[in-house]
């Protein structure tokens, strides 16, 4: 069996990039950049003013009270076309362009209007109140690096770099295929004898979805190994990453691997030395990846959060071990000495602290409503006690 580290090497290798489109700026939100930002445009796009006031020379200020002729105004995207003279000044308004002549702005609050005359009592002080023609970034200069998920933030800066659109990669498509003979579609489960509700396909769909995949189907097959040959078929042809939940372990109706072996089944790895999870395997089948995880719903999530998220971030175009932040944390409660499979625990964050959670049992579901990290433990390593500082990870 190989380790985590080693399944999450071949994660990192087989999780390349799917090529490139060009989108609407509108639409690439959490979209990984293909190619850099660069500004088309400079910003500002020339001097403009910081403050609502009166755009006027330093020089007129030297003698005060200065009162000076009010001969234009300027405003955002509308300046005043003429210049300010000496003993003459402009109205500005915050964004408008600063008049020829003009070297600064008095903000409107310390200045006394008499009909078309400005006067400034005291010296306004240092603060030109002046934005420079380019001062925030120049036209060719590169804004955001490529490799970038677009947030809030950046798509700001492109859309202020006049991009009306941005290369992005192409988002990995996914279909989710659960397998059970128990399982039944939630809200269909209760008073059908032997049926529970299949869950661990919402969760995966969702944190692929947060890594970057688009979810094209979640589909729940029946344990019968036709009926899923033909879904796995169908699966390929739709589909750049299958996941697969159930079915891993060794039962007589485990078919999840089986389903895809008469269409070339080629496995990257089978089994991981973890707890939970140890079932979980990757494969290759005509090009497309296929990650098998085991059906226990904490099991599930847990290699779905450890080999699923680096791989979908991968495929996405961003570096797949960004999924994959561990910082140091201290223990709120001690932990037993690991055995001889490295273990995630299942914890909670309690302000900067870690709490393990009371259940560590792979089919839970309910604990996993407050389990928001985990917490590494190499095999072997003795009793952690309270207060030492741990590897967690984001759950
Ligand atoms: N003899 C052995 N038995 C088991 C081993 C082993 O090594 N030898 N491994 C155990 C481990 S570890 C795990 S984890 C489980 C994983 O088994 P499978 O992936 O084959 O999962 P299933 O048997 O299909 O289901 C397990 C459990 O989870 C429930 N389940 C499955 N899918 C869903 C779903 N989509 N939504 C909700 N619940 C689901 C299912 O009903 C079962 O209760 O195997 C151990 N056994
Ligand atoms: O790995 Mo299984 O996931 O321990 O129950």
């Amino acid at each position: 069996m190989i380790s985590f580290d080693q399944a999450a090497a071949i994660v990192s290798n087989a999780a390349r990039p799917l090529g490139n489109e060009r989108v609407p700026i509108g639409e690439v939100h959490r979209r990984v950049l293909a190619e850099p930002v660069i500004a088309r445009v400079n910003s500002p796009p020339s001097d403009v003013s910081a403050m609502d006031g009166y755009a006027v020379r330093e020089e007129d200020l030297r003698q005060l009270p200065a009162r000076l002729r009010v001969i234009g105004e300027s405003f955002a995207g509308s300046g005043f076309g003429g210049g300010v003279s000496p003993g003459s000044c402009a109205r500005i308004f915050t964004g408008a362009p600063v008049p020829k002549g003009a070297d600064r702005v008095v903000i409107q609050e310390v200045v006394r209007r008499e009909d078309d005359v400005a006067i400034i009592g005291e010296h306004p002080g240092a603060a030109k109140h002046i934005r420079v023609r380019g001062s925030d970034f120049q036209k060719g200069d590169s804004l955001v690096e490529a490799g970038t998920r677009l947030g809030y933030r950046q798509l700001v800066a492109a859309a202020g770099a006049d991009l009306s659109d941005v290369v992005v990669r192409r988002r990995p498509t996914a279909l989710i295929l659960g397998t059970g003979d128990e399982l039944a579609a939630p809200g269909s489960a209760a008073g059908k004898p032997g049926a529970i509700p299949e869950s661990v396909s919402f969760g995966v769909a969702a944190l692929a979805e947060d890594w970057g995949a688009l979810v094209n189907e979640r589909i729940h097959l029946p344990d019968d190994l036709k009926a899923m040959e033909l879904a796995a078929a169908r699966a390929l042809k739709l589909a750049d990453l299958i996941v697969v939940t159930g079915g891993a372990s060794v039962g007589e109706k485990d078919f999840a691997k089986a389903m895809f072996e008469n269409q070339g089944l080629e496995l990257l790895f089978s089994k991981v030395a973890i707890k939970p999870g140890k079932p979980v395997w990757l494969g290759r089948v005509k090009g497309k990846l296929v990650m098998g995880l085991p059906g226990n719903p904490t099991s599930a999530l847990v290699t779905a959060r450890l080999l699923l998220a680096p791989l979908v971030a991968g495929l996405s175009g961003l570096d797949p071990q960004s999924a994959l932040r561990w910082r140091k944390a201290p223990l709120l409660a001690s932990l037993p000495a690991c055995g001889d499979r490295e273990t995630f625990v299942r914890a909670r964050a309690v302000h900067e602290s870690v709490e393990p959670t009371a259940s560590q049992d792979s089919s839970a579901q309910k604990t996993l409503v407050e389990a928001n990290l985990l917490v590494r433990r190499r095999p072997g390593a003795p009793s952690a006690e309270t207060g030492e500082a741990v590897w967690v990870l984001d759950f």
